[in-house]
C-alpha cells in the first residue's frame, strides 16, 4: 500500500517505521511548509498534525478522493461539519482520539464500569490525564472520549478542567510532564473506598500500529468510521 504521511512529527515518524515493518511504502511525508498536492501519489493518507490543521486536511483529502486516517485531536467541535462534508463528497475517513488497541479496550471497560456505577450515588467520578509538555490540546482527545462514555450512563453531560466538583460536569485533571506518552485514569471515590482504572502508554508504537491497521482496513471500506469499527469491538 502506498501511504502519504500528512504531518511528520513524533507520530508521523513512528508511523513510518511501523508502516515499513508491515510491508508498506511511504511515498510522501508532508510537513507544515510542504505542498499538500503530493498526497495524490498515495492510496491512503495518514494525518497526525495539529488541532488547527486537521479539518482542512481532511477536506482536502476528500476533495482528492483519497481515504484518510486522522489521529489529530482537538477538533471535536467540528466533527459534525466534517461528517457532512465527507458525506457530501462520498469520502472515506477513520478518525479516533486514540488508535491503540489497549486504549480501545479501555474505552469499553470505562463504559461498562460507568454502567455498573450509575446506581451508586455515593461515588464521585473524576479523571486524570498526563501527557508530554509539547501537547497542544487539553484535555486530551482520549479523555474527552472517556468523558463521553461516562456521560452515556450519568447526568455528567459536560466536562471541565481541574479537580473541583461542579454539578453535571466531570472534572478532568490534565497534567503536562516531560516525555510522558499518554496516561489516563478514571477514579470513583467514596468515603468508604476508591475504584480506579488506568491505561499507561509506554511508547507511541501502539498508536502507530493502530493507525496503520486502520489504513489497511479503510482501503476495503467506504464511509466514516472510528477505531471501534476497525477493531470490531462491541
Ligand atoms: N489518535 C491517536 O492515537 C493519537 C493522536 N495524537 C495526536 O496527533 C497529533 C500529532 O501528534 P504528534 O505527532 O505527537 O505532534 P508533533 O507536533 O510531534 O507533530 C505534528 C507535525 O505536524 C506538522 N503540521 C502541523 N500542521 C500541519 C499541516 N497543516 N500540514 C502538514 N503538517 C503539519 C507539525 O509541523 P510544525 O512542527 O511545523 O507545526 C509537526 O511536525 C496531535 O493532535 C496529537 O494529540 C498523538 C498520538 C496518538
Ligand atoms: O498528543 C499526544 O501525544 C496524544 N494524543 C492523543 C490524545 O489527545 O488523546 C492520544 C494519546 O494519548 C497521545
Amino acid at each position: 500500500m502506498k501511504i502519504a504521511l500528512l504531518g511528520y512529527g513524533k507520530m508521523g515518524q513512528t508511523i513510518e517505521r511501523v508502516a515499513i515493518q508491515r510491508g508498506h511504502d511511504v511515498v510522501t511525508r508532508i510537513g507544515r511548509n510542504d505542498s499538500i498536492e503530493d498526497i495524490q501519489k498515495a492510496d491512503v493518507v495518514i494525518e497526525f498534525t495539529a488541532p488547527d490543521s486537521a479539518v482542512s486536511n481532511i477536506k482536502f483529502c476528500a476533495d482528492m478522493g483519497l481515504p484518510i486516517v486522522c489521529g489529530t485531536t482537538g477538533w471535536n467541535e467540528e466533527l459534525q461539519e466534517v461528517t457532512d462534508y465527507i458525506d457530501s463528497k462520498k469520502g472515506t475517513l477513520v478518525h479516533a482520539s486514540n488508535f491503540s488497541l489497549g486504549v480501545n479496550i479501555f474505552f469499553e471497560l470505562n463504559r461498562k464500569l460507568a454502567a455498573m456505577m450509575a446506581p451508586y450515588q455515593e461515588y464521585r467520578v473524576s479523571m486524570e490525564e498526563i501527557h508530554h509538555t509539547e501537547k497542544k490540546d487539553a484535555p486530551s482527545g482520549t479523555a474527552v472520549t472517556l468523558a463521553q462514555g461516562i456521560a452515556e450512563y450519568t447526568d455528567l453531560n459536560k466536562w471541565h478542567l481541574g479537580t473541583d466538583n461542579e454539578s453535571n460536569s466531570l472534572p478532568i485533571d490534565a497534567q503536562r510532564v516531560k516525555d510522558v506518552k499518554g496516561t489516563h485514569s478514571v477514579h470513583y471515590s467514596s468515603v468508604i473506598d476508591d475504584i480506579e482504572i488506568k491505561h499507561t502508554a509506554h511508547s507511541r508504537d501502539g498508536f502507530a500500529i493502530g493507525a496503520v491497521i486502520a489504513a489497511e482496513w479503510i482501503t476495503k471500506h467506504k464511509g466514516i468510521f472510528t477505531m471501534k469499527d476497525v477493531l470490531n469491538l462491541s
